[in-house]
């Protein structure tokens, strides 16, 4: 049976809203990351979603906040692409943020999307396990982890009915993915779950019926692998636009934050 979690979710009007809570909430984790642990490691996830709050953390007021020479930025999924590619969510995010802050190069930890995938895998999985110094089976505790979620329910690139939704051993995988006839490179779902805090941010009316039936349906986490995000916290934040939201129960009160208990 699946972790207990209580669901947070927070409907904004527009997207740009969405991006501004999603700027301060990883302005926040940031902040509190170093400030108790003298360092900060965040993954991120690609798509277009993100690229909307990358933009506002490379303006102010977030900028001048962010500790950029404690941020350890690490990557959620890539695509098996080279990083000046056009899919590359390497590329994205260095067209809408890494160009426009100093953030330390050795702090930037990109996946090696043109590599075979196998090979890519083993090498972020080594990156992780030096960047936390893990020993054994130790699982890599980042303190903020950004999820997008697919009009199929993936989410990473945990995509249903593809392998990589069963292996619970590796921290980082190549997972084949038949339905897009190619390879991602992408952290496993145990790695997500000891996120200290772990968010998702989803927009668009095409995510307001599977993010309904990933939240409220039967537990089918190979359909719906977005199921699979059940954080070790117990706490698991949604970050929705009102498009998005559409499906859900309204929330009772006036700042548009819901809670919903998922055993
Ligand atoms: O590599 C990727 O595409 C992402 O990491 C993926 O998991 C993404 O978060 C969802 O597909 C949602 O993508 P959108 O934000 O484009 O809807």
């Amino acid at each position: 049976m699946p972790r207990p979690v209580t669901v947070t979710y927070r409907i904004s009007s527009t997207p740009a809203e969405v991006a501004a809570a999603a700027a301060q909430l990883f302005t926040t984790a940031v902040i509190e990351a170093v400030k108790a642990r003298g360092v900060a490691r965040v993954a991120i996830s690609g798509g277009t979603t993100p690229k909307a709050m990358f933009a506002l953390l490379a303006a102010e007021p977030f900028a001048s906040q962010i500790p950029w020479d404690k941020l350890d930025l690490f990557w959620v999924d890539e695509r098996c692409v080279p990083p000046d590619h056009a899919d590359s969510n390497y590329r994205m995010t260095r067209e809408a943020l890494l160009s426009k802050v100093p953030l330390p190069a050795d702090r930037i930890h990109r996946m090696e999307g043109e590599l075979d995938p196998e090979v890519a895998a083993a090498r972020y999985e080594s990156t992780i396990r030096n960047a936390f110094r893990l020993e054994g089976a130790e699982t890599p505790t980042f303190d903020l982890i950004l999820l997008g979620m697919g009009d199929d329910g993936h989410t990473a690139s945990l995509f249903p009915h593809t392998e990589g939704l069963n292996d619970l051993t590796h921290i980082v995988i190549a997972n084949h993915v038949p339905q897009k006839d190619t390879w991602r490179i992408t952290l496993t779902s145990p790695v997500i779950n000891q996120g200290r805090e772990v968010a998702f941010l989803i927009e668009g009316a095409a995510k307001a019926q599977v993010l309904h039936d990933v939240l409220l349906g039967p537990f089918q986490p190979d359909t719906y692998p977005s199921q699979i995000i059940r954080p070790a916290s117990g706490q698991l934040t949604l970050l929705l636009d009102s498009a998005a939201a559409a499906n859900l129960p309204e929330p009772a009160n006036a700042d548009q934050t819901g809670t919903l208990e998922l055993r």
